[in-house]
């Protein structure tokens, strides 16, 4: 009788370890590659689990893992056997699972997708790393290498944050796995359809325990979604803020992939105003519509422009959204390998579109309407230096304290720019999400 291969190597280290290089090599975002190759490789239960918590967490603590190996690995390492080496080691520093089960499974991983060579030196740097814990070998190490931050981050973070004391307790915070959130979109679902508990950042929010978000009817149907409770925050405070005279027509200038879109046109919805949803790329904004499809009521339209050459007139809208394009840093928590990937020059790059686009946002307004800027990057130049440089750009705008708005949320002002909000994850439990209200005068 022919013998049937058995595959040696599970389907979850196989599946973590393919993502993991789609990252390096293709530039892939982690959390889009992780869902294709699970349904590819028909991954669900404990080894969707198990390929989850490899990349998520591999990812995540790669700088510090890559501290322990350089030590212990002698030359350059090629990158498909380092990638393969910081799976073993997630697995041995920060999963207990049994050194003979760790070390055996990467081996056999290594034989299958990068050849039998290097078989032995992974043996061999993998049995070393076993010896001792993650906190035994970080101790003495840079806080970069302890807490698997790049410098730069680490260096921006700190001065974003301005409370030396709490550093340790957000990075920390960047480590975890944030667990998952809902929104329950007004008017279209209750919060207690959702089951979970509640989330003090926004009362539309809902926090579940686990399961598959997709599988819940309310979120099928585009009546609740996922989205974190910071995010909720940035619509809420928009809607929040006092308006004189007519509030019917709002604006989302960058609305994609469109979960603050969604809520806003619920919130329009209720109020009998309606919210005209701008994404520059169109593949976004086809997005934006899918996901605001029940609360369609509150939609005035999607399309797709930029945001810096309006295609709507000026001194037409009561209230207008810019969630600018950022860097994401205050969302690092959430996409593992966007540490690794971003640069210094992104942020220096990004802060003249961001100034545009708050400028244009404000020449969207009627005198007394009012525009929340947003960033899920807590970065000063980011932040408070593009509110200030519109100021002091438009003598028609002035700050209105988007803290006044706030409802029972403690320790939430920006350091920088007093009045504007700043989340924190480690504080509020949400993306560090920046919100600054501006209206027009
Ligand atoms: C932070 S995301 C917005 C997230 C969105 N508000 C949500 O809640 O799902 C920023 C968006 O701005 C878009 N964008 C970038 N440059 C733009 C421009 N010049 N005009 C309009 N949108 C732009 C990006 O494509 C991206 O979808």
């Amino acid at each position: 009788m022919p013998k049937v291969p058995v595959p040696k190597v599970d389907g979850a280290r196989l599946v973590a370890f393919d993502v993991i290089r789609a990252v390096a090599e293709k530039d892939a975002y982690a959390n889009l590659e992780l869902s294709r190759l699970l349904r590819e490789h028909r991954l669900d239960g404990r080894d969707a689990a198990l390929a989850t918590e490899l990349v998520g967490g591999t990812l995540r603590l790669q700088g510090s893992y890559d501290d322990v190996l350089d030590r212990l690995a002698k030359g350059k390492l090629d990158p498909p056997v380092r990638d393969a080496l910081r799976l073993g080691a997630h697995q041995l520093l920060s999963m207990r699972v049994p050194t003979h089960a760790a070390v055996a499974t990467t081996v056999d991983l290594v034989k299958d997708r990068i050849g039998h060579r290097p078989a032995g030196l992974v043996n061999a740097v993998l049995r070393r790393v076993s010896e001792r814990s993650l906190d035994d070998w970080l101790t003495n190490r840079s806080l970069a290498a302890r807490t698997s931050h790049p410098q730069w981050i680490l260096d921006a973070l700190a001065e974003a944050l301005a409370r030396p004391e709490e550093l340790d307790a957000l990075l920390a915070a960047d480590n975890e796995r944030p667990g998952v959130v809902l929104v329950a979109r007004p008017g279209l679902c209750d919060p207690a359809e959702l089951g979970g508990a509640p989330h003090p950042v926004s009362p539309y929010a809902v926090q579940l325990e686990g399961g598959d978000p997709g599988a819940i009817p309310a979120v099928r149907e585009g009546r609740a979604g996922v989205q974190d409770a910071g995010s909720q925050l940035v619509a809420l405070l928009l809607a929040r803020a006092e308006v004189d005279g007519r509030d019917e027509r709002w604006l989302d200038v960058c609305a994609g992939p469109g979960g603050k879109a969604a809520l806003l046109a619920a919130i329009a919805a209720e109020r009998g105003a309606r919210v005209l949803a701008n994404e520059r790329q169109p593949h976004r904004a086809t997005l934006v519509a899918q996901g605001a499809r029940a609360a369609r009521a509150g939609l005035a339209g999607v399309i797709a422009g930029d945001g810096t050459r309006p295609a709507w007139a000026e001194s037409s809208f009561d209230r207008v959204l810019v969630d600018a394009p950022c860097s994401g840093l205050g969302a690092l928590r959430r996409r593992p390998e966007s540490r690794w990937r971003r640069t210094e020059a992104d942020v220096t790059e990004l802060v003249p579109l961001q100034v545009s686009l708050l400028d244009s946002a404000v020449g969207a307004l009627r005198p007394g309407g009012v525009v929340a800027y947003a960033t899920c990057s807590p970065v000063v130049a980011e932040t408070a230096g593009v509110v200030q440089e519109v100021l002091a750009r438009r003598p028609d705008a002035e700050l209105v304290p988007a803290t006044s708005y706030l409802e029972g949320i403690a320790d939430a002002e920006s350091a920088h720019l007093p009045g504007a909000v700043q989340l924190w994850p480690h504080r509020h439990g949400t993306d560090a999400m920046f919100v600054a209200l501006l209206r027009r005068t």
